[in-house]
């Protein structure tokens, strides 16, 4: 079974429409959500916690669907969101009353032990957090109800390299425990490179580009080469190119072809998810 199914969804939002065929995330994985600003990462990620109704298609949270199991829904996940998670002014042990009643696997013992390794306060007002302890305490929050499926959305943006890093090895540790399945956004592609396994990839709110990130990045090259071998039917072998005045590069997911087409004249090298990003969105 797959932890999110989605099924022909589609959401107007303005002149914006996001629009997702079929997308499965599988259970016990990491799954990364990238794309450029404006795409529908978060869009996608409010339709799939049910805080945005869709307009059409469906969605399945561990072969559940909401309406008939919101509550059942909401105990299976943790949640990052991408703002400021709580208000301002309460103490964490405060939010953390607040909230823990809500979950029957909720986890004290847990949650002091996060607290502790994160070194957090929980006297401390919310406010008074620096925006990365609030982001470490809205993720301890997320994991201290033992959630089968983690969900977050830019949840490592404004954190420093090493708490992002801490971040991460928190999150790998619960899924390595838990089993649990994470789909999460991001822009910063070098976490994704450390620990995501599949890749989810959304461009004016469809997704362009999914699998298993190994599998994506084998099957894409960047070639290199003189400007006098791009011509129009050359050019049809790359998603996008950059020229200058000393020759071309270019993205190609058919590398097969691509050395077909441009034989041993170009140079071929690996791109990583950053590459990937930029030349799919270039245009
Ligand atoms: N309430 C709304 N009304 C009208 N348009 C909206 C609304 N919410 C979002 N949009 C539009 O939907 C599009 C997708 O926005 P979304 O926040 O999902 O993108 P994103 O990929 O998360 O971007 P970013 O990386 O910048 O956070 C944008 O063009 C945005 O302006």
């Amino acid at each position: 079974m797959n932890a999110i199914e989605i099924k022909n969804l589609n959401k107007k939002l303005g002149d914006f429409e996001l629009s997702i065929d079929n997308l499965e995330i599988k259970k016990g994985f990491i799954s990364g959500f990238i794309g450029p600003n404006g795409s529908g990462k978060t869009t996608t990620i409010k339709l799939i916690m049910n805080m945005l109704f869709k307009d059409s298609g469906s969605i399945n949270i561990f072969g559940k669907e909401y309406k008939i199991d919101d509550i059942n829904i909401k105990e299976l996940i943790g949640y990052v969101s991408d703002a400021p998670g709580y208000v301002h002014e309460v103490k964490l042990k405060d939010i953390k009353k607040g909230i823990s009643v809500f979950y029957k696997n909720w986890d004290e013992k847990l949650y002091k032990k996060y607290l502790q390794k994160f070194k957090l306060n929980e006297n401390k007002i919310y406010k008074e957090l620096s925006k990365g302890q609030q982001k470490k305490f809205e993720l301890i929050m997320a994991l201290s109800h033992h959630p089968k499926l983690i969900i977050m959305d830019e949840p490592t943006a404004n954190l420093d390299p090493l708490v992002r890093n801490e971040f991460l090895e928190i999150l790998q540790e619960h899924i390595e425990k838990e089993e649990a399945t994470v789909f999460y956004s991001t822009h910063i592609t070098s976490d994704l490179d450390k620990v995501c396994d599949y890749l989810v990839f959304i461009y004016d709110g469809k997704i362009i580009l999914k699998g298993d990130k190994e599998s994506i990045l084998e099957n894409h090259s960047i070639i290199r080469g003189n400007k006098s071998l791009l011509d129009n039917e050359t050019k049809k072998a790359l998603i996008s190119y950059n020229e200058n005045s000393f020759g071309f590069d270019g993205l190609t997911n058919n590398v097969k072809n691509s050395h077909e087409i441009f034989g041993e004249e170009v140079v071929y090298d690996k791109p990583n998810l950053e590459d990937l990003l930029m030349y799919y969105t270039r245009g």
